[in-house]
């Protein structure tokens, strides 16, 4: 089975690409499998830029092909915040409990008509000699005034989609992945995939 590294050390995001690539005949690699890999500074202001950055900087330290997830919350009544910041929000131990309890707080009064957000997610994929290609998927949704379900990660328990009348935490691995942000960016990756698996430009 074909291997691929995702630059990514959150254990959230590595169980989701190994669901969503697996069905591609993929098998996964995280930088949770390379505890010795260096951590890649965050400096960008979009989540385009710091996927490339983390795609390329791990690209040169494998030598070989990665893809790197840069994603976030969006709230509209906060401006965008979290947004490129939302890991590290209440803190930059990132702690998701501390997260959620930062943007409820901030949400406080805010009827949910205004509590509008959406899940963003940049894929990049980096190669030595390759150019860097972005894709970027959303996931539309409202921030309840609770936390709700118990799976997923990150902001999963506040985000409700009315599709489904449910909290992203409430659905299931797979539902999850039929409609998520990262679901919409892979497939955007779907017509390419072969080119970029197999290495040719
Ligand atoms: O940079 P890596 O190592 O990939 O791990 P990270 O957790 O720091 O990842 P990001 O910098 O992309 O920040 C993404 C944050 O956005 C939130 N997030 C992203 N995707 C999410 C999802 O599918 N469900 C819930 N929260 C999500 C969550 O708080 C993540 O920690
Ligand atoms: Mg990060």
């Amino acid at each position: 089975m074909k291997q691929v590294i995702i630059a990514t050390k959150n254990a959230g995001k590595t169980r989701e690409f190994q669901a969503l690539l697996g069905k591609r005949g993929v098998e996964v690699k995280s930088l949770l499998d390379f505890p010795d890999c260096p951590d890649v500074e965050e400096t960008g202001s979009t989540f385009a830029e710091n996927a490339i950055l983390k795609a390329e900087a791990m690209a040169r330290y494998f030598n070989t092909m990665v893809i790197a997830d840069d994603s976030g919350l969006s709230i509209d009544a906060l401006g965008g915040r979290p947004g490129v910041y939302s890991a590290r929000y209440a803190g930059e131990e990132k702690n998701d409990q501390k997260n959620i309890a930062k943007v409820l707080s901030e949400l406080e009064g805010v009827p949910f008509a205004k509590r509008t957000a959406r899940f963003h997610c940049a894929l990049a994929v980096a190669a030595p000699g390759r150019r860097t290609t972005v894709v970027e998927g959303t996931c539309e949704g409202y921030i309840t005034e609770k936390p709700q379900g118990e799976n997923g990660f990150g902001y999963d328990p506040i985000f409700y989609i009315p599709q489904k009348g449910k909290t992203m935490a409430q659905l299931s691995a797979e539902e999850k992945n039929q409609i998520s942000h990262r679901a919409k960016a892979l497939e955007k990756l779907d017509k390419q995939w072969d080119e970029i698996i197999n290495g040719k430009e």
